[in-house]
């Protein structure tokens, strides 16, 4: 079995000097840490010149109107390996930019003159629907239809949109997407890349898990695309990965980018305690 495992680990804040980071006060570092902070390395290669000859220029022209210049740390360890059309587990903390990683690699894959569903991003929720549907729109900008279809949408208009004039891109939570599967209203033979999005959430809800297994393997082969999964924990991460394979999931070469393994907070950081007597009723200002 030859599963090839990237494990590419490194600190949450760079503090080398070509960080862009590196001025910033311990301050506006622990605002960063707490607001999901997307961490840029200004020494690396532009997103341009890491997608460069693979994404089509007018989405790259829209990344970089819509402010992605410069790859995270996540798209850079990812991004020559999705473009390559590789199986990957892309496993990296919230906000580390997962979903623009594989939006990219999408729209490597994807022919934009024909009309059939050529690829599919598959959500646990209709929130995170509707952000990835966002994004994707965004860097689209109407060279192809990214539709969405989410619980408690309008399927059965949908349903006609869909047999009209098959978009090429589809987000769709796991049970609205076997709804119009069975329906018939669209197949994903011509389906390119399958993108799991929270894969943990998905199979740990009893709900939708056996849903999601048809999706892997029932309704299109995993020979015939290119299958990426996203996370930001995959417990038991060797597990899975031998999963994927034994399961047909996944091509026998999938790879694991483990990027910033999650830390429980920043390694500068250290915590202390004082222990104080009650002596007064005033608040402790803490510095
Ligand atoms: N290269 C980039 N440059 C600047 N901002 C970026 C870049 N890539 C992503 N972002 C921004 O970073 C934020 C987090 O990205 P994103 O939601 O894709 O992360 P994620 O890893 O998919 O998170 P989650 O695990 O929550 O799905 C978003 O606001 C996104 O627009």
């Amino acid at each position: 079995m030859a599963v090839a495992a990237a494990f590419l680990s490194s600190s949450l804040l760079p503090t080398t000097p070509g960080s862009h980071l590196t001025p910033f006060t311990l301050r506006s570092r622990l605002r960063l840490f707490t607001r999901r902070a997307v961490v840029v390395n200004a020494a690396a290669a532009t997103l341009r010149e890491v997608c460069s000859g693979r994404v089509p220029d007018h989405v790259l022209q829209r990344a970089e109107e819509i402010g992605y210049v410069v790859p995270t740390e996540m798209q850079e360890q990812s991004l020559p390996l999705l473009l390559s059309g590789q199986d990957c587990i892309l496993h990296a903390q919230t906000g580390s930019g997962k979903t623009l990683a594989y939006l990219l690699s999408i729209f490597s894959t994807i022919d934009f003159s024909r009309s059939s569903v050529q690829a599919l991003v598959v959500v646990p929720t209709r929130e995170l629907g509707m952000q990835v549907t966002k994004v994707a729109r965004l860097l689209a900008a109407k060279a192809c239809t990214v539709m969405a279809l989410l619980d408690g949408g309008t399927l059965k208009r949908q349903k006609s949109w869909v047999k009209a004039e098959p978009p090429a891109i589809i987000v769709a939570t796991v049970a609205s997407l076997c709804q119009m599967v069975e329906r018939r209203a669209f197949s994903l033979q011509s389906m390119r890349v399958l993108v799991i999005d929270e894969v943990d959430f998905i199979f740990g809800s009893s709900k939708q898990v056996s849903s999601l297994r048809k999706i892997l393997t029932s309704y299109s082969a995993a020979s015939s695309r290119q299958t990426i999964f996203a996370s930001a924990s995959i417990p038991q991460h060797n597990r899975f990965l031998h999963d994927c394979v034994q399961h047909k999931w996944t091509k026998g070469d999938v790879v694991h980018v483990h990027v910033h393994p999650v830390q429980p907070m920043p390694s500068h950081l250290c915590h202390k305690y004082v222990a104080a007597r009650h002596i007064s009723s005033q608040p402790i200002q803490c510095i």
